[in-house]
């Protein structure tokens, strides 16, 4: 049976250097006006008081803002945060200051892989409405139609199997028809405890030093997705 496969955005499909040198600097200079011009909004407002409240309930908006950019500064993965940030973007791809990155391999294969009848997912910590964005204003054009499904912390954090479940069940398949593409050993790891299969996605580019032996944690290597078969996986 064919696999679903399940993929990993930043480092697997996308450059780290596009998120970490375009997007968060852009969502950190962006943060402050964007919070002023919109900060009343239910929508914004709700994330910004769950920002609020895990700082011991601080109000000014400047004082969450800050904490928003520390954040950004420090990569975490909050749900808030990223649900902000993806907004933010908007903003950016809308206005053409950038378009995604997305590795021609990864276009290459998706494509093949979507016409030859597997169903094709994603996983990031980046909110599904940032997903969207960076898939629908690629460099190689509109991906979108090539997925059936986005995921982001919502259904869990990605180094927790009951997040790998959780997707599963969603799909409405078991974990096992699930084939899971990252570059980050610790979301494989969860991926396998769930009984997903898993594939190390360890580009170059990304990660200068090759991980082998026992850094790979046991699952399968690629450097590039003409290398996966997911057939084989
Ligand atoms: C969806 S684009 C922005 C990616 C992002 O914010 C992020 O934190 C990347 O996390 P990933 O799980 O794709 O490695
Ligand atoms: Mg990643």
């Amino acid at each position: 049976m064919k696999p679903i496969i399940l993929t990993d955005i930043e480092g697997t499909t996308s450059s780290i250097s596009f998120v970490k040198d375009v997007l968060f600097p852009y969502a950190r200079q962006a943060m402050p006006g964007f919070v002023r011009a919109r900060g009343n909004e239910p929508e914004v407002r709700q994330w910004l008081d769950q920002v609020a409240m895990e700082n011991g309930g601080m109000c000014q908006d400047t004082m969450i803002v800050e904490t928003l950019q520390g954040w950004i500064d420090q990569d975490r993965k909050h749900t808030a945060l990223k649900a902000l940030q993806g907004m933010v973007w908007e903003a950016g791809y809308r206005s053409g200051d950038f378009t995604a990155p997305v590795y021609p391999d990864a276009v290459e294969a998706l494509r093949r892989w979507d016409e030859d009848g597997y169903r094709l997912a994603v996983y990031s910590s980046g909110s599904v409405p940032a997903q969207r964005l960076l898939f629908g204003n690629s460099d190689a054009g509109d991906l979108l139609p090539l997925f059936d499904a986005f995921f982001d912390t919502a259904v869990g954090h990605k180094r927790e199997a009951d997040s790998y479940r959780g997707i599963a069940r969603s799909l409405g398949s078991e974990p096992n028809e699930v084939l899971f593409l990252s570059d980050v050993v610790e979301e494989l790891d969860a991926a396998r405890d769930a009984g997903m299969r898993t594939m190390l996605v360890d580009r170059r580019e990304d990660y200068p030093q090759p991980r082998t032996g026992e850094s790979t944690h046991g699952h399968r290597r690629a450097e590039s997705f003409a290398d996966i078969d997911p057939a084989a996986a």
